[in-house]
């Protein structure tokens, strides 16, 4: 396995009129290849500033970043990754094949080649037949999958996720983890997911990424080796509470409630 994210001593210091917030502090983290690495931590603690800065959303103040061997710039350009949005930010004039086909659009596609990606990424996030409709006449989750079928649909290796599935209901939500778990078994992507679910980062990942705030900092890592072909049910087994214990010790250390 080679490693796909390399970041070392990342610092990012937004300037605001309020003063500087400091959003990421000494950030050392290495992801390789098919792994599903969740970033889990209280809210500011600087998840979506550490995806933003992989996906050159963000240029971090401090330390270095390599995508792929090259800068996220460069990672961004040769269209490394995918990026899945917290809500689902589809177009609502466009149907959901036409969302899908945005993308690919932009970078000179042929229609012939595009209709072909459509059908395939539709049928990946169970949504064939779907093409022709528009957004609002889809619920959350699907809605939510569309979006992940655009993430995909150019067919990076890589998905950056910020809390795609945080607004949607528990059992649309748990629905969602499975298909999402046999797309990234099926697909061999590796996936850097946002998320404040305890159980969603055990069930999904194969490491969570435990920060915690003021400044933004990597608390702990915790490997979360449960096997690739998990269901739902394995949430009641010994090993995963175990993790989710662990994770939520790691939460409650990183975490003063004084402040
Ligand atoms: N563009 C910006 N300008 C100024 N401050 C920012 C900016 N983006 C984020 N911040 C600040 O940086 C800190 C980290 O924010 P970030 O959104 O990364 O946290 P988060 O862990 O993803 O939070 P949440 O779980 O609520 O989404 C916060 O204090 C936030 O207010």
């Amino acid at each position: 396995m080679s490693i796909v994210i390399d970041a070392e001593g990342l610092d990012l210091t937004f300037q605001t009129n309020d003063g500087p917030v400091h959003a990421l502090s000494d950030i050392d983290l290495k992801v390789l290849t098919g792994e599903f690495v969740s970033l889990i931590g209280p809210s500011g603690c600087g998840k979506t500033t550490l995806l933003r800065v992989i996906a050159d959303l963000e240029k971090p103040t401090g330390g270095s970043i390599s995508v792929n061997g090259v800068s996220p710039e460069e990672a961004r350009l040769s269209r490394a990754y995918g990026y899945v949005f917290q809500a689902a930010a589809l177009y609502p004039w466009r149907t959901i094949g036409g969302n899908i086909s945005l993308p690919l659009e932009v970078m000179g596609y042929p229609k012939a080649e595009r209709a072909e990606l459509i059908s395939r990424n539709l049928d990946l996030v169970n949504l064939t037949g779907f093409e022709k409709k528009f957004p609002w006449q889809l619920s959350g989750g699907m809605q939510q999958r569309a979006s992940i079928a655009r993430a995909l649909s150019f067919d990076p290796d890589m998905l950056l996720m910020d809390e795609p599935f945080g607004a949607l209901d528990e059992i649309v939500r748990d629905h969602l983890n499975e298909q999402l778990l046999k797309l990234w078994a099926k697909t061999k992507k590796t996936v850097v997911f946002v998320t404040h679910s305890i159980p969603e980062a055990v069930f999904l990942s194969t490491r969570i990424v435990v920060m915690s705030p003021r400044p933004g900092r990597i608390h702990e890592i915790i490997d979360c080796e449960l096997g690739h072909d998990r269901s739902l049910d394995i949430r009641e087994t010994p090993e995963f509470l175990e993790i989710a214990h662990r994770v939520r010790e790691g939460l409650r250390q990183g975490h003063s409630y004084d402040d």
